[in-house]
């Protein structure tokens, strides 16, 4: 049996939970336990506060967890990135009021900086060697600056909404994230074969991502000019329609090609469309 720790609510749960749905596992119980197994596959899923979620992987009370790459950075806990996932995707960054003037770096020199993250703000400050004093908070950082708390803040930004509502702008972005897929540094054999079938579900459901089937009948005569508009995982497939001299196309296409190329296809003698959605796919 393998235990993922999974983050009990808040931004990465929905998307974490999704992910594991589409690859297959069914918990055994609806209800929000602490620690739940999956019905037809040898997890069990325990939920915890992200916080504790690296600590938890890398002292082995969970095998493999998923976490926001922010948090594992902060925590510093020894464990395997076994696989970025995608989702959650936001970043660590300096932020000051809009209205300061900001030329670079120095502006933090002798400055309060407001931030949940003081292990990764203190390395970045310190490589970069600016003296500043950093005030750590847990929540609602953005508003340190506005009650006279800080000068600036050190937090996670996404659309940068937070930012505006608060007369903050970005300044500096120090890191980059998204959430991780982690592993515990000594899994047993037997749990290392449960995580190669996992990484090959998720791998099977991220090739689908971003991915649609699509088919298409065309007249034979202009197949030639189809088969030039269309990308193909090998190859497309061509089928003889029941109608004489027309032929059933299908082929997987990136969803953001899609729009450049219906007009091709359709200049291109294509008829009736369809577009599919692909749940999972192997390579
Ligand atoms: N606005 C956002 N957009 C995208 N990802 C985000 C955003 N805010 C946070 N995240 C990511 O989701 C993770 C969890 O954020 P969340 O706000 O749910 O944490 P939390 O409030 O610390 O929750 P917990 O109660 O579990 O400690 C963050 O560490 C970060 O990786
Ligand atoms: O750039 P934005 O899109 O505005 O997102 C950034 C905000 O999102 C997160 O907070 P969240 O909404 O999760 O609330 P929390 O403070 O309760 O965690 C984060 O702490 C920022 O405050
Ligand atoms: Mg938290």
């Amino acid at each position: 049996m393998l235990r993922i720790a999974v983050q009990s609510k808040g931004r990465l749960y929905e998307d974490t939970m999704g992910l594991l749905t589409e690859a297959g596992i069914k918990l055994s119980s609806a209800k929000r336990t602490l620690l739940i197994p999956a019905r037809n596959f040898p997890v069990e899923i325990l939920f915890l506060r992200d916080d504790d979620i690296p600590d938890s992987v890398s002292s082995g009370v969970a095998d493999i967890g998923i976490v926001g790459k922010n948090e594992f950075m902060e925590k510093e806990k020894q464990a395997r990135i076994v696989k970025n996932l995608g989702f959650s995707k936001c970043r660590l960054s300096l932020a000051i009021p809009k209205d300061e003037e900001y030329q670079g770096l120095e502006w933090f020199s002798g400055r309060k900086i407001a931030t949940s993250y003081p292990v990764i703000l203190n390395k970045f400050l310190k490589d970069n060697h600016i003296n500043a004093d950093i005030h750590v908070i847990t929540g609602s950082v953005e508003i340190a600056p506005g009650i006279g708390l800080a000068d600036a803040i050190f937090d996670i930004v996404s659309s940068g909404s937070t930012l505006v509502s608060n007369r903050l702008k970005e300044v500096e972005v120090v890191v980059e994230s998204e959430a991780i897929l982690i592993a515990n540094n000594n899994l047993t054999d037997e749990k290392l074969e449960i995580l190669e079938e996992l990484i090959f579900r998720i791998n099977a459901v991220q090739a689908a991502e971003d991915k649609k089937y699509i088919l298409m009948n065309v007249p034979n005569n202009s197949l030639d000019k189809i088969l030039e508009v269309l990308p193909g995982i090998k190859s497309p497939t061509i089928m003889p329609l029941a109608k004489e001299g027309w032929s059933s196309v299908h082929t997987v296409l990136e969803e953001k090609r899609f729009w450049e190329i219906i007009n091709k296809l359709k200049t291109a003698g294509a008829e009736g469309i369809l577009v599919l959605n692909i749940e999972k796919m192997v390579l």
